[in-house]
């Protein structure tokens, strides 16, 4: 429970664990899903930069709780603290989180070293950042699934929504049960889910195989579409609203999200269908002016010549090139609002992301 009673659900994708082995970050590893339910224990910082460098770990929030939890490995064990956070602060470039939670355990970090010089106690305090971290985020995610709810039942007539999502953003992203999936899963808890849609999202799968396993954990009505069917399915208005979560907002309210989300909004804009970001004010970077400000990671070819699960069959001759951003940037006039968990910021009431962000501090 947190302070406001409300129950906190911590998500099965990451946990710190320190046993006979020693101390390490173990993993859901999500390069095996839904194939199989397998851990990935990190027991060193490269080890860790490797796994979120090939996704086993993903998704914004929890980069950054995996991060800050990279920064406790590194102390615990005894390495280098300082260059193991410049490791995984660089791991992946997008999500503004990862920085952010390595950032500020190494923050605590410093802080603890300077204050009494003893590296078996800033090592300590550092794992105790990185779990207030985890517990934050999943305290954000059950705020945010109680604001994006509120404004469902605003923006939707009826009680039988019918929602479309990108990529995978529930509890295999969080601390506890997601963003935007996290609002489709209150949905679903009070009886109001008619249908969830989900983008397969190429090239990587996330929605295919990351979001359906997790829908159907849940118990939720889902139904699987190619990418490419979002536009017909639009046309059809078989949808009622579009919910995406982020990896990095911009100052103007431009967001950073898995390649795919800027076409779907474009589409939602045109047939007059609400479109919904849902990502925690750890993702905000006021620092940031705009889109065009954002760094977007490009990934290797071979994500879209050759199918993502093994045996990695190519769909393409030897030699294609490709080209393979992992996110794109949809701009804030096609954004009806921004859900974080200190409310919803939207043209229509006024709400500033930079006031969000303050109300949090
Ligand atoms: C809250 S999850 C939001 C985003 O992190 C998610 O939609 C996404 O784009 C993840 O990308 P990924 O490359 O799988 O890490």
């Amino acid at each position: 429970m947190d302070d406001h009673g409300i129950a906190l659900p911590l998500s099965p994708a990451l946990r710190w664990e320190n046993d006979a082995d020693g101390p390490a970050v173990v993993l859901l590893d999500q390069t095996r899903l839904p194939a199989a339910e397998t851990e990935l224990a990190c027991r060193d910082v490269p080890a860790l930069v490797a796994a979120i460098q090939t996704l086993a770990v993903r998704g914004a929030p929890l980069l950054g709780i995996a991060g800050a939890y990279g920064v406790a490995l590194a102390a615990v064990r005894g390495d280098d603290v300082e260059a193991a956070a410049a490791l995984l602060a660089d791991a992946r470039p997008t999500a503004v989180n990862l920085a952010y939670g390595v950032t500020r355990a190494l923050a605590a970090y410093r802080e603890a070293l300077g204050e009494r010089g003893d590296l078996a106690a800033a090592a300590s305090v550092v794992l105790e950042a990185a779990r207030e971290l985890h517990v934050e985020d999943a305290r954000a995610a059950a705020r945010m699934a109680g604001h994006g709810r509120g404004l469902l039942r605003e923006l939707v007539p009826g009680d039988g929504y019918r929602l479309l999502t990108h990529c995978n953003t529930g509890v295999l992203v969080s601390g506890g049960e997601g963003t935007a999936l996290g609002v489709v899963l209150a949905a679903h808890r009070d009886g109001a889910l008619a249908r969830l849609w989900i983008d397969e999202t190429r090239p990587l799968l996330q929605g295919a195989r990351l979001t359906a396993w997790e829908a159907a954990r849940f118990g939720m009505p889902h139904t699987l579409l190619a990418d490419n069917a979002a536009g017909s399915l639009l046309a059809s208005g078989q949808v009622d609203a579009v919910l995406v979560g982020a990896d990095r907002i911009a100052a103007d309210g431009s967001t950073a999200n898995k390649v795919g989300t800027y076409p779907l909004a474009v589409l939602a804009r045109h047939h007059g269908v609400p479109f919904l970001v849902v990502a925690p004010t750890t993702t905000v970077d006021l620092g940031t002016p705009d889109g065009g400000a954002i760094h977007v990671e490009q990934r290797d070819a071979g994500e879209v010549t050759h199918l993502p699960v093994a045996p990695r069959t190519p769909v393409a001759p030897a030699g294609t090139l490709a080209y393979n951003p992992a996110f794109d940037v949809t701009p804030p006039e096609l954004i009806t609002a921004i859900v974080t968990e200190n409310g919803v910021a939207s043209p229509v009431n006024g709400k500033t992301l930079a006031a969000l962000v303050d109300a949090g501090a």
